[in-house]
This record gives structure tokens, C-alpha cells and sequence, in this order.
């Protein structure tokens, strides 16, 4: 392909020959081969623009800049927003994989992930096949690829989306980031069906005030219909969050359909009469004159409106309501959310969950609650180097809601555990709760928990969900909630039996 085949009329200043090849694209000079075009941006840790000589060693015929540099190795071209410009140019070189399929994009803090799947498993049951890119892992028929970002950078979004489109596969799912809407990183991808769960604090560190962190989140919204794409487009909006009826007023040239469950708003899918029960939740759908009862096998209020926004999508992606329904029924088990451990008959749970969130956190707590246990035992940590202030809100919503917490690491990053965890105090301290204990060592932490549990009581691992390592200043660990857990389950019940066997044994004697 030539570069002048790849250009459109974005402002571009190109230096050098235009009818250079391109047979490859990347944003990583490690990956750059031969006549290759390589997009030098500007990162959060270093410079692409330290990088052109590399790229061009490797193979580059082209380099993308934002700024000039100096150098006739390669043809150059200069533009304005680098971001913008490489995705319009993945689209080209792709050549539009995006308008070969029906694209579903996932919004929200919270939710995403359990989202795509309920939709993926409502899919399935319409003997539908989709590609998911989501925090777990990116996949499609049976290839499943490691997930670094819950929404990679353009370039990788269109490989995907070519390969998924090639192998047959019609309908994508997609969880959208903030940061992706930020940086430009599904600019120009033609959406069918946009989905908002909610807006609650995350991710401040990057979006400075609540307002930037909707704004980015909006941006889904207000580009929903842009494009070659003829069919209609649906925007799915849970009106019961006060984000959601702001999203209104961003000006969506799309239809619009509205979610409820608890507040009595009128919507276009609603949900009734919910129970919430230890092994999953009931509530009655209504949707036009449809309606169903449901039962999905998550627990907790937030899967209602989960279930209520993958159904929507469905249905507005052209599922019949009924095999939607059917669907949703049969979900899947989401890897980490509120995933149970096998406490081989020890006689308490242990539940691991993706909250990393105040808000999250809040959630999965009153979903455990209304569970009857015992005792509710919380094993938690905050990220380092993200969103600070979230960390004395977490502290005060664990103790306050568990009857003991171990407060712990979790992803520290280049930051000291213990600064962290001293940020996660002073909310504790704030409400002057002393159920909790601090014990800065993950697997530690896990291990006394489950020591501490008794009958009926219910150990709750956040923070971690699906993620199999932990990032320290040391580098990258492999770490498993689930498998640290299991390891000292196995260890309780074998003490268990010691202890049964010894009182035998006295017993005998
Ligand atoms: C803050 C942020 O968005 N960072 C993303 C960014 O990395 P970066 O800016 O640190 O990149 P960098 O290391 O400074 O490098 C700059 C450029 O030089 C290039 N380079 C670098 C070294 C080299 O030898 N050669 C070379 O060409 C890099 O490829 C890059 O293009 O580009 C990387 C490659 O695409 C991303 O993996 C990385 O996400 C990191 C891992 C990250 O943690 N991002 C978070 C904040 C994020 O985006 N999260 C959201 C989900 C949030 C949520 O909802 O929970 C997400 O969508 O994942
Ligand atoms: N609708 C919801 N409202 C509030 N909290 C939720 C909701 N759904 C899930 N959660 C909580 O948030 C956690 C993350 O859920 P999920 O992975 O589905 O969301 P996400 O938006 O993909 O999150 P992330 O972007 O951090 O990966 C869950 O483990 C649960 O604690």
C-alpha cells in the first residue's frame, strides 16, 4: 500500500515521497519491520520521538510525528493530534473492518466487564459468535489474547477487528475506558450500540474532576453516528444514576433507550419485584409489552442493572426479547466478580471481586449483606500511582460495612505499600472504627482471613478479581486471589482433620 493511499484530508505536512511503501503499522519501535509506518507519541513514561532511530533500523519507511524531526531515512508526516490521525490511519490500513461488523461499546465505571459477558452469553444463545476486547483478555473463536488495557490503542483495535471480522465473526463487544475516549483511542470506530452503566469517582488522577471524567465518557455518545455506517444506531443509558440523565442533554443523534430498576423512572427496560438471594438474583423485565422473569445467577442489585443493560443491548442489536431472556438466563459465571472459592465443606464462603472502587466496594458489600452470613471478612488494598483520594473512601466503606477488615497491598506500582495503606487509614480513622488490621503482605493478609473464618461467615477478596499477578517497584509477580486461597483453604481443612484425628486419638486413649 502506498502512504499517499493512507492519507485523507486531516492536516498533514508530508516531507518526503509519498508514494512510499507501507506494508506494516505500529506505535512501538520494537515492533516496527520492514517498511513499516511508525508513530512516534508522546507516553506517560517516556517519548516515541526517542524511539525513530530504532524504529528506522528496524525497518520504518515512514514516521508520524507531531512534531518535526530531523532525518531522511524515512518519509515524515507531521500532524496535529497524533491519536486522532494514527486511528483514521489504522482504518485505512485495516481498510474499515469496523463497517463489516456490528459493534456494541460498553461505557461506565463500573460494569463493563460483567456487561460484555452477560451480552456475549445472550449472543451465544442466539447461536451468535462476537469478539469481546475487554479487561479480562481479548477474544474471538478460540483465540484469546492477553489483555494489557481493558481498551488497547487504535492500531491494535483494528488488527483485532480485522482478524475477527476475516475469521467470520459478525459482532464485537467492546468496553470503551475513559482514558480510551481520552486518547483518542476509538476515534472514528462506527459504533452500533453505545451502553452507560454509571459514573461514580475513579480515575481522577487522570481526569482531574468528575467533570472531565464525564466529558470523556460522553464522547462515546456524542460521536454515535458518525460515519459510513447506514443502519440505525442506540444509545443505552441507565437513567436511575445522575450521569446517565446528564448524558441526555450531551446532544446524541441516536435513539435513546433508558434503563431503570430502583427509582420508579420512566425507561424502556425496567426491572421489578427483585429479590436478591444468595445464589443469584430474580426480578421481573419489562421492556414495551414484554415482559419476563428473570433469573440470573449473579447476586447483588448492581447485577440487575448489569443484566438490564446487556439485555438492552441485545435487543437493540436485533436479539428477539424472548431469546434474550433466554439467554441472560443461562450467563455465564464473570472470572472475578464475585467469583466463589471452594471451601470444601469448611462451612463459610470466600468471594473474590474485581472492586476497586469506593463505589464498587459499596456495592459488593451490600450484595454480601443481604446474604445472611455471620460475619463478612474484607481483605483489601489500593492501587499506586491511580486516583489517591479514592483510598480514605474505601477505608471508611470496608470497615464500615464488613465486621473485620485486613487492610493490605494491592498493586503498589512504584509506590511504598505502607504510604498507601496509611492513606487507606485515614478514612478508617475518620469514623473512628477499629475492626481492622493491617498486614501489608498480600498472601499474608488472605491466610488470616481465612484463619479467622468460622461457620457462616462470608471472606470477601477485592480488589484483584480476574488478575493473576501483582505489581510491586520489584516488577510483575504472578499472584491469584483464587489460587492463594485455595492453597490455605486446603491448608485450614487439613489442620481441620489434624486436629480431629489428635481428639480421636485422645478419645481412644
Ligand atoms: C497512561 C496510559 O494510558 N498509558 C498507556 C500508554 O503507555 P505510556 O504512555 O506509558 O507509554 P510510554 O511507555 O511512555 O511510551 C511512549 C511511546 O513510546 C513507545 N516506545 C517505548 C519504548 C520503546 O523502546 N519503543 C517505543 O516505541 C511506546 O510504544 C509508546 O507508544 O500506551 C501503552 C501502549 O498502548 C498502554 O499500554 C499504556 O497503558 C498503561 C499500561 C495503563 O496503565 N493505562 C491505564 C491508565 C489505562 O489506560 N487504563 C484503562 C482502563 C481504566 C479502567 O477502566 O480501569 C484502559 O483502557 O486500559
Ligand atoms: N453496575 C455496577 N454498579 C456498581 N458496581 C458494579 C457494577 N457492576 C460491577 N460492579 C462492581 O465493580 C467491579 C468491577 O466490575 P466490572 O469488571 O464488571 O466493571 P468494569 O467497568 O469492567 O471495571 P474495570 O473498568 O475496572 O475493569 C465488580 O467486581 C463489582 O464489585
Amino acid at each position: 500500500m502506498k502512504l499517499k493511499e493512507l492519507l485523507s484530508d486531516e492536516s498533514a505536512f508530508i516531507i518526503g515521497d509519498e508514494n512510499t511503501e507501507v506494508s506494516g503499522v505500529s506505535y512501538d519501535s520494537r515492533k516496527v519491520g520492514k517498511d513499516y509506518a511508525f508513530f512516534a507519541l508522546s507516553g506517560h513514561n517516556t517519548d516515541g520521538r526517542k524511539y525513530i532511530a530504532e524504529a528506522i533500523a528496524n525497518g520504518a519507511s515512514v514516521i508520524i510525528t507531531d512534531s518535526k524531526y530531523d532525518t531522511n531515512d524515512a518519509a515524515q508526516v507531521v500532524v496535529k493530534d497524533i491519536f486522532h490521525f494514527m486511528s483514521l490511519f489504522g482504518a485505512r490500513f485495516y481498510n474499515y473492518p469496523d463497517r463489516e461488523l456490528n459493534i456494541m461499546g460498553i461505557t461506565g465505571t463500573n460494569g463493563k466487564t460483567t456487561v460484555t459477558y452477560m451480552i456475549e452469553s445472550i449472543l451465544a444463545n442466539s447461536g451468535i459468535e462476537c469478539g469481546v476486547i475487554g479487561t479480562v483478555n481479548y477474544r474471538y473463536k478460540s483465540k484469546v489474547i492477553e489483555a494489557d488495557n481493558t481498551t488497547p490503542q487504535s492500531l491494535d483495535i483494528y488488527k483485532i477487528m480485522r482478524d475477527i471480522s476475516d475469521s467470520g465473526v459478525k459482532y464485537l463487544v467492546m468496553e470503551v475506558s475513559s482514558h480510551a475516549l481520552s486518547l483518542g483511542r476509538v476515534y472514528g470506530i462506527e459504533f452500533d450500540v453505545v451502553v452507560f452503566t454509571n459514573l461514580t469517582r475513579e480515575h481522577l488522577d487522570f481526569h482531574k474532576n468528575m467533570d472531565g471524567y464525564f466529558e470523556a465518557k460522553s464522547v462515546l455518545f456524542k460521536e454515535l453516528g458518525a460515519g459510513k455506517k447506514s443502519n440505525k444506531k442506540c444509545a443505552i443509558i441507565n437513567i436511575d444514576d445522575e450521569y446517565g440523565e446528564k448524558l441526555l442533554k450531551v446532544g446524541i443523534s441516536a435513539e435513546i433507550k433508558l434503563y431503570s430498576a430502583i427509582k420508579k423512572r420512566a425507561a424502556d427496560f425496567k426491572a421489578g419485584d427483585i429479590e436478591i438471594a444468595n445464589n443469584g438474583a430474580v426480578f421481573n423485565l419489562i421492556f414495551c409489552n414484554e415482559r419476563a422473569r428473570i433469573r440470573i445467577k449473579h447476586i447483588g442489585l448492581h447485577n440487575v442493572y448489569n443484566a438490564l443493560a446487556a439485555l438492552a443491548a441485545a435487543v437493540c442489536s436485533g436479539i428477539s426479547f424472548e431469546k434474550a431472556v433466554e439467554g441472560l438466563n443461562n450467563s455465564r459465571q464473570v472470572p472475578g466478580r464475585l467469583e466463589k472459592v471452594n471451601t470444601i465443606g469448611l462451612g463459610f464462603e470466600i468471594v473474590v471481586d474485581y472492586a476497586h472502587t469506593d463505589d464498587a466496594l459499596e456495592n459488593v458489600l451490600r450484595a454480601l449483606k443481604e446474604i445472611k452470613s455471620k460475619r463478612i471478612i474484607t481483605v483489601f488494598g489500593c492501587g499506586g500511582d491511580r486516583d489517591r483520594a479514592k483510598r480514605p473512601l474505601m477505608g471508611k466503606t470496608a470497615v464500615e460495612m464488613s465486621d473485620f477488615v485486613f487492610v493490605t497491598s494491592d498493586n503498589s506500582r512504584k509506590e511504598e505499600p505502607y504510604q498507601i495503606i496509611l492513606d487507606i487509614e485515614v478514612g478508617i480513622k475518620r469514623v473512628g472504627k477499629k475492626n481492622y488490621k493491617v498486614v501489608v503482605d498480600r498472601e499474608t493478609a488472605i491466610k488470616e482471613a481465612i484463619m479467622m473464618a468460622d461457620k457462616g461467615d462470608i471472606v470477601l477478596l477485592a480488589g484483584k478479581g480476574h488478575e493473576t499477578y501483582q505489581i510491586a517497584s520489584c516488577g510483575k509477580a504472578h499472584f491469584s486471589d483464587v489460587e492463594v486461597a485455595e492453597k490455605y483453604i486446603d491448608l485450614k481443612a487439613k489442620q481441620k482433620v489434624a486436629v480431629k484425628q489428635v481428639g480421636q486419638r485422645e478419645f481412644i486413649f
